[in-house]
């Protein structure tokens, strides 16, 4: 199963991109970064409608859709890991995440989504949110692994 994270804003050298690479360069399949952006100034609505086309442009047909979103669901590590053993046991192909901009996703993102997955609810700088999932998805690998790293 190809894992992605598909993202808005471009990471700069940094302690985030630092975190983000840490986690991430462990991960197996690897994690594919897909970055988006709209450069014009739009209206709050306008450029989460925008943001929401690019990211859903560069998610393939058929995948599985996870938008990071602090309203979504809170679960704890072994039961996302579960959800991914499911996908993956039950033939999914790509398996993509999705974090918004600073005004979050569009409606057309949330409709696409399976599952809308929070990290609490706080709010998260989006280039964090990056590194938490990374982190997240080593975890899921580790738990489904029976590798130590998880402990309960
Ligand atoms: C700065 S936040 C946007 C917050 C925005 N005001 C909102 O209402 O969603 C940017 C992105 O980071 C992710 N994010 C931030 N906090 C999160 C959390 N607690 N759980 C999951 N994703 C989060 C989401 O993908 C969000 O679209």
């Amino acid at each position: 199963m190809r894992l992605l994270l598909a993202a808005v804003g471009k990471a700069k050298a940094g302690p985030e991109l630092d975190l983000f690479s840490q986690y991430a360069k462990r991960l197996s399949p690897p994690l594919g970064l897909r970055e988006v952006e709209e450069k014009r100034p739009l209206a709050s609505a306008q450029l989460k409608a925008r943001e929401a086309e690019l990211l859903l442009a560069v998610v393939p047909s058929g995948a599985v859709v996870v938008a990071l979103d602090e309203r979504g669901k809170d679960m704890t590590s072994p039961e996302l890991a579960e959800k991914i053993r499911g996908w993956r046991d039950g033939g999914t192909q790509d398996l993509a995440f999705l974090i918004g901009g600073a005004d979050g996703h569009g409606d057309m993102v949330r409709a696409r989504a399976d599952l809308l997955l929070s990290f609490g609810r706080l709010t998260w700088p989006h280039m964090l949110v990056r590194a938490l999932l990374a982190e997240q998805l080593w975890r899921s690998q580790a738990i489904l692994a029976g590798h130590p790293y998880h402990r309960t």
